[in-house]
C-alpha cells in the first residue's frame, strides 16, 4: 500500500509543466495562469492628484478667516495652471494637482463666494493628495508568472495599458468511463443498469478547473472497446482521466489495455478512503490517471490528487492550496486502517469554526458531495473522534485552476 502523502507527491509530478505560452486579450485571461512577470510600465497614479472634491493651496497661504481668490475650476482630465501665491484652485477626485499646490482642503470644510474660498478649518499639510507611484512605481513588478488571474489583476492590468498578456495553454482533458452497467442520463435503463454520473461529473470537475474537454467517452468492458477509446483520448488530450476498471475485479481491464497502448502503468493501492484504486501510466509521454469507480472515490481523488497534476501542467505556482487545521464534531471515533478523507460542512458553531461529517459515509453515496464544502483527512488508525484538529481541504480552494 502507498501512503498518500506519497502518492499525492508522486501523481503531482507525473506530467510536464507547460512548455509553450500564448497571448489573450483582457476578456479572456480570468481563469488563465500568467506565464511571465509583468511589470508596471507606469508610476500608478501617473501624477498627483487629488483625492476629494474640494480646493487646493499653499498652506503657508491659509489664516484663519483668510480669503483666497479661485484663481480656475479644474476638472478630472484637464492639466490645471500653476497655482499663483495667496490663490486657489476648485479641484475634483480625480484633477490634477496644480503646481505649487501642496495641500488639498474638502469641500465640506469650504465656502466659496464671488470673492473667493474661506477655509472653515486649518488644513492638514498634505492632505487628500494621492501621490505619483504611490500605488505602483515604473518598473516594479506588479503579478508574477504563474499566478491565476482574476478579475482584480484584469484590473490593474488594464489600469497599466495592458491590452493583453502571456499566458499557459489550457489542458486539454480527456475523459473515459468504463463499465457494462452504465447508460448515459436520458436512455432507457434496464433494471441491472445505472446512469453514468461520472463522467459528467468529472467533466464539469474539469471545467471548473479551467482544462478544455477534448472527449467524454464511455467503454463496454471490452478490451477492443477500450483500446478504441484510449486512442482517441491520446491523441486529441494532454491528460486522460478514466474511472472505474482498475480495482481486482475479472473485467477490470483498463491495465492491460493500457499496457497493450505502450503505456508503463503503476497500479497503486493507495491508503486513502475513499480511493485506495488509482492508476497512473504514461503513454507516449502523457499521463493516463485510472481513478476508482465508486463516484465519491472519483469525486475525492480528483480533489485531492488530481488537482496538483492539473495545476503543474496549467503552469500555477502553487500546487497544493492552503490547507487548515479545525476541530471535527463526530459523534464517533474514526479509526479505519488507511487515511480517510470524510466529506464535512465547515462551518461555525458555539466554540467557533468546526468540521461536520455527513451522515453517511459510503463511497458510492453521491448525495453528501453537494452538500459537503470539503474533506476532512483523518490520519490512519487514531481513532479521532470528537473536539480533534484534522486537516481540512476546502473544496472552493482545491476545485479551482
Ligand atoms: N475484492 C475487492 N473488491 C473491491 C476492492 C478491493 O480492494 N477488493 N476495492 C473496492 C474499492 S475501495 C473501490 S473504490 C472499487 C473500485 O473499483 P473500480 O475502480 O475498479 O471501479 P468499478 O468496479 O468499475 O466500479 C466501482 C463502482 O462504481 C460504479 N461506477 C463505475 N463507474 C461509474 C460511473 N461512470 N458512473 C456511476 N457509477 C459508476 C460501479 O457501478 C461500481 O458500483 O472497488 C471495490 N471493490
Ligand atoms: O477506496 Mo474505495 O475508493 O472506498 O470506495
Amino acid at each position: 500500500m502507498l501512503d498518500f502523502q506519497e502518492a499525492q507527491r508522486r501523481l503531482s509530478e507525473a506530467g510536464p509543466a507547460p512548455s509553450r505560452h500564448e497571448q489573450r486579450p483582457l476578456a479572456e485571461l480570468a481563469g488563465r495562469i500568467l506565464a511571465q512577470d509583468l511589470v508596471a510600465r507606469q508610476d500608478a497614479p501617473p501624477a498627483d492628484n487629488s483625492a476629494m472634491d474640494g480646493y487646493a493651496l499653499r498652506l503657508q497661504d491659509y489664516a484663519p478667516g483668510r480669503i483666497l481668490p479661485v484663481q480656475e475650476r479644474c476638472y478630472a482630465g484637464h492639466q490645471p495652471a500653476p497655482l499663483q501665491p495667496g490663490q486657489a484652485t476648485r479641484l475634483f477626485t480625480g484633477s490634477l494637482i496644480p503646481e505649487g499646490a501642496d495641500t488639498v482642503m474638502m469641500q465640506e470644510y469650504c465656502r466659496e463666494t464671488d470673492a473667493g474660498v474661506e477655509f472653515l478649518e486649518a488644513p492638514v499639510a498634505g492632505s487628500h493628495i494621492r501621490r505619483q507611484g504611490e500605488d505602483s512605481a515604473i518598473g516594479s513588478v506588479l503579478i508574477e508568472a504563474g499566478t491565476v488571474l482574476n478579475a482584480a489583476h484584469i484590473g490593474l492590468l488594464a489600469s497599466q495599458g495592458y491590452t493583453d498578456a502571456a499566458v499557459f495553454p489550457r489542458v486539454r482533458i480527456g475523459i473515459l468511463t468504463t463499465g457494462d452497467e452504465l447508460v448515459p442520463p436520458g436512455q432507457p435503463r434496464q433494471p441491472s443498469q445505472i446512469y453514468n454520473s461520472n463522467g459528467a461529473m468529472l467533466a464539469a470537475l474539469a471545467a471548473g478547473m479551467n482544462a478544455e474537454i477534448s472527449h467524454v467517452l464511455h467503454a463496454i468492458d471490452r478490451e477492443d472497446a477500450l483500446t478504441d477509446a484510449f486512442r482517441t483520448l491520446l491523441r486529441d488530450s494532454d491528460l486522460v482521466l478514466s474511472v472505474g476498471g482498475v480495482s481486482v475485479g475479472e473485467r477490470d481491464l483498463v491495465k492491460p489495455t493500457l499496457e497493450k497502448l505502450g503505456g508503463s502503468l503503476d497500479l497503486w493501492k493507495v491508503k486513502m478512503k475513499p480511493g485506495k484504486p488509482v492508476a497512473l501510466a504514461n503513454v507516449d509521454g502523457k499521463p493516463v490517471i485510472g481513478l476508482p469507480g465508486n463516484p465519491v472515490s472519483a469525486f475525492a481523488v480528483f480533489t485531492v490528487l488530481v488537482t496538483p497534476l492539473l495545476r503543474r501542467m496549467q503552469g500555477n505556482a502553487t500546487l497544493f492550496p492552503v490547507t487548515g487545521l479545525y476541530p471535527l464534531r463526530a459523534d464517533q471515533p474514526y479509526n479505519d486502517s488507511r487515511e480517510e478523507f470524510l466529506r464535512v460542512q465547515y462551518r461555525p458553531d458555539e466554540s467557533g469554526p468546526a468540521l461536520h461529517p455527513y451522515a453517511h459515509q459510503g463511497s458510492g453515496m453521491l448525495r453528501a458531495l453537494p452538500w459537503a464544502s470539503g474533506l476532512a483527512q483523518i490520519p490512519p488508525a487514531s481513532g479521532t473522534g470528537d473536539g480533534a484538529y484534522v486537516r481540512y481541504y476546502d473544496f472552493a480552494h482545491w476545485l479551482r485552476p
